[in-house]
């Protein structure tokens, strides 16, 4: 079973879906006898009952405030037209515009009747100006095409006036999978997702045009999601629960510390030390049972001040004070995982060759992926016998695979289906792509996460938790997503306690384990 109906709440938000797998869905539903008019019906209805509990609370509209409704010809105007209508009877002052002269029939029903009504339809959207909040119906996931001419300038005037905007199911001009703005898209301030969250909403892309994102849970019959996703949906929504059964807690009452996992950091240089203290700050947070770090030898007293418990080892270093090669009496077959990159400057490709040709599962960070995409990173990755987890930024991401085109979630999934390692691309939304093909995206995180310095952290807390995973057999998918989804939660409640300025890497580190408490 994919999904036990009784937590509905918490499974609904561990999937995501296509356009197409949504009208699927639906399809299904309305092939069982639901009529379509019934639930466009209830669907309306639950919008307008969070509309009021959320948004018209929120900006303190008394009934009779003025909502402008922009109606487009599909489903998703008919949607609009049923919240208007409800609106009006509750006493707001509403009024529409409909861009487009044609409708599908429901939507047209539903129009024909607000006009019977006497709510007023607008000739341009000028006279929107006037009104305290937008509800956007224009289009929904039947969007394909590019919005241009007449329609782009609308939406870029709407936008322009910086007014309360609602979405209904996505912001119209968005693509409801890569989440690209078409042509040009409604930047909205607040969007209701419709039944199943689209994909759209874990892309960076659209990010900057959903505004706080809700989902609107319509009772979908599980059977039918099931039918389409499948057993084992490819695509996973990390949230807590996701979580909480994943992380190496609570520890085996009798343990030791090597069974708690052993992770070496290979970070830093004299020219960046930093690297490899934020690497090992993070390792800290993990929990990891033991913490070597090899760094040039010139930086072993710094790392000694700031992680005490670490285990350091001084290496040979360059003239420029990188790490030359690793001591001939590292065992590197005897850490459970091992962290390498952040700080070690591409000077020594040799040493990241060694590093791949161990059996010990990787980590691969920073200046250890510079160096990676200068050896032809697909032939190198499929001489591994172990796992390799690649964590790319964007940029590291294009100097990986030049040739991956395409929205982040499709780009990374080819990414890892090619190079069969696992493939963390970092951003707004992080998703981690597995060769099997499933990804796991964190929905959630914090601009204040954008500062130098916190990809290093999320290394040393992905190689910790790798080093925990493999001592204690955790699965590995579920020990990567739980990673991701910590580092930005304490990115988010360090921001909640010392707003977005005030997350520096270092202090990033010191709340991982406040973030895990509040879990
Ligand atoms: N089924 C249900 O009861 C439920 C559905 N739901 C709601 O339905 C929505 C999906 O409805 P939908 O499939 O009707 O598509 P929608 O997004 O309204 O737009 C399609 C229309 O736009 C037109 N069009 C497209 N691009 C255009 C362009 N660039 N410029 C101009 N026109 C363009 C296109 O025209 P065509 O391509 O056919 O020429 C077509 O007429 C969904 O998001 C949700 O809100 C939910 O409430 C759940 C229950
Ligand atoms: N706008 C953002 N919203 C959420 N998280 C972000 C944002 N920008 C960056 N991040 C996160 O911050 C981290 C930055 O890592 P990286 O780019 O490697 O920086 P550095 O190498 O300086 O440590 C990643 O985990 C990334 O997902
Ligand atoms: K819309």
């Amino acid at each position: 079973m994919l999904v036990d109906p009784t937590p509905r709440y918490q499974h609904l938000h561990q999937i995501a879906v296509s356009a197409t797998q949504m009208r699927e869905i639906e399809d299904r539903l309305f092939d069982s006898g639901m009529p379509v008019a019934a639930l466009m019906e209830k669907v309306a209805l639950l919008i307008v009952r969070r509309l009021k509990e959320q948004i018209l609370t929120q900006f303190a509209f008394k009934s009779g405030a003025k909502i402008g409704v922009l109606v487009g010809p599909g489903n998703n105007g008919g949607d609009a037209l049923v919240v208007a209508r409800e609106l009006h009877f509750q006493g707001y002052d509403l009024c529409l515009y409909h861009p487009l002269n044609q409708f599908k029939e429901l939507p047209q029903q539903h129009f024909n009747y607000a006009r019977a009504l006497g709510i007023a339809e607008l000739e341009s959207v000028e006279a929107f100006s006037e009104c305290d909040l937008i509800i956007d119906g224009l289009f929904g996931f039947g969007l394909e095409r590019e919005i241009s001419g007449n329609l782009a300038q609308l939406v870029e005037t709407l936008n322009d006036w910086e007014k309360p905007i609602v979405s209904i199911d996505i912001p119209s001009g968005i693509h409801t999978d890569t989440g690209e703005v078409l042509g040009t898209a409604i930047r909205a301030t607040h969007t209701f997702c419709l039944g199943l969250w689209k994909l759209a909403f874990l892309q960076d892309a659209a990010l900057a045009h959903i505004g706080k994102a809700e989902l609107i849970d319509f009772d979908i019959p599980w059977a039918d999601i099931e039918a389409v996703l499948g057993k084992h949906p490819r695509l996973h929504r990390v949230t807590a629960a996701t979580v909480k059964a994943n992380l190496p807690l609570p520890r085996p009452p009798v343990t030791h510390k090597y069974r708690e996992g052993h992770l070496l950091v290979v970070c830093g240089s004299r020219k960046y030390a930093g690297g490899a203290i934020l690497t090992g700050l993070g390792a800290r947070g993990s929990g990891v049972g033991m913490l070597s770090i090899a760094v040039p030898e010139s930086l072993k007293p710094m790392v000694v001040a700031q992680l005490p418990e670490a285990l350091t080892i001084g290496c040979p270093e360059t003239a420029e004070g990188a790490i030359a090669q690793l001591p001939k009496r590292v065992q590197l077959e005897s850490y459970n995982a091992i962290a390498l990159g952040p700080g070690l400057t591409p000077e020594v490709p040799s040493l990241v060759e060694t590093l791949l040709d161990t059996e010990t599962p990787l980590v691969i960070d920073a200046d250890g992926l510079n160096i990676l995409a200068q050896l032809n990173p697909i032939a190198a990755l499929a001489k591994r016998r172990a796992i390799s987890v690649l964590t790319p930024h964007a940029g590291e991401f294009k100097r990986l695979f030049p040739e991956i085109k395409g929205d982040r979630l499709s780009a990374v999934t080819t990414a890892a289906q090619q190079s069969n390692a696992i493939i963390l691309l970092k951003g707004s939304r992080t998703a981690i792509a597995h060769p099997n093909g499933s990804v796991w995206v964190i929905p959630e995180s914090t601009p204040a996460l954008a500062r130098g310095g916190s990809g290093d952290v999320l290394t040393g807390l992905l190689g910790g938790l790798l080093a925990q995973a493999q001592t204690r057999e955790l699965p590995l998918e579920n020990t990567l997503a739980t990673a991701a989804w910590w580092h930005a939660q304490a990115g988010i409640l360090a921001a909640q306690e010392r707003t977005e300025l005030g997350v520096d890497a270092y202090t990033l580190s010191q709340y991982l384990i406040p973030a895990l408490c509040k879990l």
